[in-house]
């Protein structure tokens, strides 16, 4: 038998030669999940200028300690005093107001003791005093390329006075689904047929990537069906043609051959891992192709592991391949794996020591969506790994 191909170099073919698709310019407000196709510049400085960081009193320090300061006037956010501090001045201020030219300190308004106009402290005073600039300066560079627009860096983008940003084009996802044995959600299924599910989790994990999805539905195992079904994605200009099932050796898989017919140019078939070996990676016109198996945990595997990093690098993240892995402790003995990387739903827990515990689920037949939706990790285990031990540092990559 041939060797089959590693995961990692699987991974690496898939995203040889992907780049941003475009960009495009859209309201702040609506860019979430977006990603940012240009470095975003500050328009200006943040605080503008300097600022206090408390309620009380803007004073020189110095002044204070020699005796009572006059309280000559007022600094709230939105309105400086407008004046510097003379010596022997205090002005009262709010948090966030301009502190005046002069004050180089806060007396916080819990330990001020003011009487007719004359302000003695009962505690020193603070610097609570926020620098022009301090969060950024005006030409900075505080969001980068490629980055990906959550609730911070919306924020970010805002204070920097972006009221649109450039972001990547969504790549296109079209999902055709194949089996006749498959109906979708809320038909009448006959006695052998089943529900289709793979193409809400692959639609769920194409959108999570920033994707716009076109689930086509589904098609018959026959090849004029087939066909037509990636005709159907190519009319949508799909950026990635995803397709589900019908991807293994049996008669009745021809998705291999209706893409052939259409042109595809196959890269790979068939990867050492467990559970989605029977994955197809292609090039069809401008498209990208991958077939995902049919098994339900095979297509959301391969999904994750595949489909997730190829989006985000059709928008132009420059870590879209990078290894999302982090350290567990296995919560119950496996024995030695063979050939392929496994990965393996597992439950996670914290021991006594706040220690990440994870522990595979006893079942790990690929057709089990309730074990994948108890589990909250796969826990990876490595061709030809050794046997594992409870308490042995294991690998794990978080479900979403
Ligand atoms: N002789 C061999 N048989 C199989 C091999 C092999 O190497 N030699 N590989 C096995 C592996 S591993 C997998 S994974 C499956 C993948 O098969 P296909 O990609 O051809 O998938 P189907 O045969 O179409 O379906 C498999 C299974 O999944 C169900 N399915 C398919 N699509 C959906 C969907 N959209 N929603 C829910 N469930 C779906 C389908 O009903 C089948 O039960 O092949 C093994 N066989
Ligand atoms: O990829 Mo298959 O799911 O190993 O059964």
């Amino acid at each position: 038998m041939d060797k089959l191909l590693s995961v990692p170099d699987a991974l690496a073919r898939v995203l040889a030669g992907t780049s941003r698709l475009g960009e495009e310019s859209t309201p702040l407000a609506r860019a979430r999940g977006r990603t940012l196709a240009a470095d975003l510049v500050a328009r200006r400085s943040q605080p503008p200028v300097a600022v206090s960081a408390m309620d009380g009193f803007a004073l020189r320090a110095a002044d204070l300690a020699a005796g009572p300061l006059r309280v000559v006037g007022e600094s709230a956010a939105g309105h400086s005093y407008g004046a510097a501090l003379k010596p022997g001045e205090a002005i009262r201020i709010f948090t966030g107001a301009p502190v005046p030219e002069g004050a180089d300190a806060i007396l916080l308004q819990e330990d001020a003791i003011v009487a007719d106009g004359a302000l003695t402290a009962g505690a020193p005073p603070g610097p609570h005093i926020r620098g022009a600039g301090l969060d950024f300066h005006e030409g900075a560079v505080a969001l980068f390329a490629g980055v990906r627009l959550g609730p911070a860096e919306l924020a970010l983008a805002a204070a920097m006075n972006h009221a649109a940003v450039p972001v990547a084009r969504r790549p296109r996802v079209a999902i055709i689904a194949s089996g006749d044995e498959l109906v979708p959600p809320g038909a009448e299924p006959g006695p052998s047929q089943i529900i289709s599910c793979n193409n809400l989790a692959v639609a769920a994990i194409a959108e999570d990537a920033g994707a716009e999805v076109i689930d086509l539905g589904i098609f018959r195992d026959d090849l004029a069906a087939l066909e037509r079904g990636i005709g159907l994605a190519r009319e949508a200009r799909a950026d990635v043609l995803v397709t589900l099932g019908g991807a293994s050796v049996g008669d009745r898989d021809l998705l291999r051959p209706a893409l052939a017919r259409q042109g595809m140019s196959l890269d790979f078939w068939k990867i050492a891992m467990r559970p989605g070996k029977p994955l197809i990676h292609g090039a069809l016109g401008d498209a990208r192709i991958l077939g995902l198996p049919g098994n339900p945990v095979a297509s959301f595997v391969c999904a994750l592991v595949f489909l997730a990093p190829l989006l985000r690098a059709l928008q132009g993240d420059p870590d879209a391949g990078a290894e999302r892995t982090e350290t567990a402790i296995a919560g119950s003995a496996l024995p030695a794996n063979k050939g392929r990387r496994d990965y393996m739903r597992a439950r996670l827990a914290l021991d006594e020591n706040g220690n990440v515990v994870a522990t595979p689920q006893p079942l790990q037949d690929s057709s089990l969506l309730t074990e994948l939706a108890q589990s909250q990790a796969l826990l990876i285990r490595e061709p030809g790994a050794p046997p594992l031990a409870s308490g042995d540092p294991c690998r794990i990559l978080r479900l979403p």
